[in-house]
């Protein structure tokens, strides 16, 4: 793919490019930006990475492949902006929470088109992506759009109804960790701890436990009870947890995640 355009340049897109370019995935020469109206984010990214500008949208006629990277709400219109101009030949990658491939197909024409669920871990090269493809993606397509995930985090593919899930837990799943350490940073603070010593331990515990589920290959509940010391600390926290239905809670969150993912794919 020689020439990949982004329409939308948010942080999605910059996550994307970054771990592009770092990894050596794909050269910042065949990048090329657009937004709605924000230039000066533009130059900037041009600055950062060496990625091209898109001034006119006829300079997308020859694109192999567009990424869509706007939010959702503005799909409809850049949909609108984009299709005359769209060749046959070129594929689609849309990273759009909830908006269905046959939506997407109504809009530009039926032709090759992914969609990814990445999270921003991106930025890192640590995301967790969910992809599905309509029946157009070619096999060299699809480890092509594998190998751009892969060089970002890891990625599995799925049937398109699943993505919902993944936009559920793995897309929005930083935002929930960000926000239990929000919570655990003031409680610390209130025992007198610095923020900062409360960050460093707590980062280094979510680091901790999410390896040893990775290496040492053992059950989430069979860890936790190896944490858990009969009348101990931990069956004390365990047991607040339980009080304030804590499964409830996390029941719920991803439910209603799950459930405005499918909203947003009606157009709600
Ligand atoms: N932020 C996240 O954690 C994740 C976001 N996503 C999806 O990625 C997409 C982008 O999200 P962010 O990067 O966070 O948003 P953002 O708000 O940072 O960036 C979106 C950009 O799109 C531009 N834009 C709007 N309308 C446009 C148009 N007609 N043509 C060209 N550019 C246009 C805006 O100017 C803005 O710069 C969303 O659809 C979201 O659902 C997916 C996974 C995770
Ligand atoms: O909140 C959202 O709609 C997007 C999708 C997953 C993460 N951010």
């Amino acid at each position: 793919m020689q020439k990949i355009v982004f329409m939308g340049a948010g942080s999605m897109a910059e996550a994307l490019i970054h771990g592009w370019i770092k990894n050596e995935v794909v050269p910042a020469n065949q990048i090329y930006v657009k937004n709605r109206s924000n230039v000066e984010r533009l130059h900037e990214l041009r600055n950062i990475y060496g990625v091209h500008i898109i001034e006119q949208l006829e300079e997308i006629k020859d694109a192999d492949l567009v990424i869509l990277a706007m939010k959702p709400k503005d799909a409809r219109v850049a949909f609108e902006s984009i299709a005359p101009y769209l060749s046959e030949n070129t594929a689609i990658l849309s990273v759009l929470a909830g908006i269905a491939i046959e939506t997407i197909e109504k809009a530009l024409g039926v032709r090759p088109i992914a969609r990814v669920m990445p999270n921003t871990s991106a930025a890192i090269g640590m995301a967790a992506s969910g992809i599905a493809f309509n029946e157009y993606v070619t096999d060299s397509q699809k480890s092509i759009y594998l190998q751009l995930l892969e060089a970002i985090g890891i990625v599995i593919e799925v049937e398109e109804d699943k993505l919902h899930a993944i936009t559920a837990l793995s897309g929005s799943g930083p935002a929930y960790l960000y926000y239990l350490l929000e919570a655990w940073e003031k409680i610390g603070v209130e025992f007198g701890l610095s923020k900062e010593t409360v960050r460093k331990l707590m980062v280094q515990t979510i680091a901790g436990s999410a390896m040893m589920l990775q290496k040492v290959k053992e059950e989430p509940e069979v860890l936790r009870r190896k944490v858990t010391s009969p009348g101990g600390t931990t069956e004390a926290g365990i047991k607040a947890l339980e009080n304030f239905r804590f499964n409830e809670a996390i029941y719920a969150c991803i439910k209603s995640a799950e459930a405005r993912s499918r909203e947003l794919a009606r157009g709600e």
